[in-house]
């Protein structure tokens, strides 16, 4: 259990479905919620800590006034942002997100230095550089939540396609979050066997694109916002892996430095978990059509990179 967990953009749909998931989960002693909407963050706060007297559960949910609350806690949640509506494509939440991002990690940097970040905010990829280059922090200390997600929507959509809700299935879907996504389907593990070889191709086909458009599916029936309950359970996920670490593999975005032919740029990677945050990238061995498709996926998040440096928002040092 950690002591003391904030989420910055905690009065947000993500940001509130983590605080409250977590408090029934036992993660933390104290989630701090932080945002720009203070009286919604004093709100939920107060919500979900009712909700947790219900169960006579030993958490405490606060709305906090300044980032000086937030002083010490050994995770930092980040969902704070714009979220994507039906006509708006990740790209044109960049400009936006990324001055919001570096506003929070200069002020995470400043009163909680030793913390592990977990992004959440779109673009996610560019979203944790911004989090890496305005906060100094190691690269082991900033974890992007997709990977977890999207490989849900895989495992998902697989069981729907099988219509089969009772088989155990583990998926991996690597590279950029977005239509860039690679779904590794030889790796996925379907009671055992290869999904590769359960699913036949046409399946596989649509299994893929349906993976594809899950979030998008999500936002056209909200009509306003997007998805919040798998995303913050996806956290979820990553929370309790760090708390107790296993053999277990998750994708999250994570900082490149040679790994998969990738450099300076966060993308999804399978890694371990733990204590420290990144434990280490785990490298599977990909033919030369997922190498390839690996690094299509990554062109779109140097796009992005680019697109900020030339707005002055990253410079070279990263
Ligand atoms: N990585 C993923 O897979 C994934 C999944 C879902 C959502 N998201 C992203 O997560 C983010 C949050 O989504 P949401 O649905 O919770 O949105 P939301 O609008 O419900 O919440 C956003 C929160 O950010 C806060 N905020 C805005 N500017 C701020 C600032 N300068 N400082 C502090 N707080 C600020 C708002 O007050 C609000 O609480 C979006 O960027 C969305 O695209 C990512």
């Amino acid at each position: 259990m950690f002591d003391k967990v904030a989420i910055i953009g905690g009065s947000g749909n993500v940001g509130s479905h983590i605080a409250f998931l977590g408090a029934m989960r036992g993660l933390a002693r104290e989630f701090l919620l932080f945002s720009i909407d203070l009286f919604r963050c004093k709100g939920v706060g107060l919500d979900i800590s009712q909700a947790a007297a219900i169960f006579d559960l030993p958490v405490s949910v606060k709305g906090c006034e300044s980032y000086e609350d937030l002083s010490g806690c050994e995770v930092v949640i980040i969902t704070a942002g714009f979220p994507r509506t039906p006509q708006m494509s990740r790209n044109d939440l960049l400009l936006k997100n990324a001055s919001i991002m570096q506003e929070i990690v200069e002020n995470i940097a400043r009163v909680a230095q030793e913390a592990l970040l977990i992004i959440v905010s779109n673009p996610l990829d560019v979203m944790c550089l911004v989090a890496k280059h305005y906060s100094g922090f190691p690269k082991n200390r900033i974890i992007g939540m997709a990977g977890v997600l999207d490989g849900a929507r895989l495992t998902y959509e697989s069981k729907t396609i099988l219509n089969d809700f009772t088989k155990h299935i583990e998926s991996y879907v690597l590279g950029a979050h977005g239509d860039d996504m690679l779904p590794l389907l030889r790796y996925c593990v379907c009671n055992g066997k290869s999904l590769a070889d359960v699913l036949s191709p046409k399946q596989q086909e649509i299994v893929v694109q349906e993976t594809k458009n899950g979030g998008a599916k999500i936002v056209n029936y909200y009509q306003q916002g997007s998805a919040y309950f798998a995303p913050a359970s996806a956290v979820i996920k990553m929370l309790e892996l760090i708390i107790t670490p296993s053999e277990e593999m998750l994708v999250c975005s994570v900082y490149t430095e040679g790994e998969y032919d990738m450099e300076g740029i966060f993308i999804g990677l399978p890694i371990k978990l733990g204590k420290k945050g990144v434990e280490h990238i785990v490298e599977l061995p990909l033919n030369e059509q997922e190498r390839e498709m690996l690094k299509n996926s990554a062109q779109g998040i140097k796009k992005q990179v680019e697109i900020l440096k030339n707005n002055g928002l990253l410079k070279e040092r990263i």
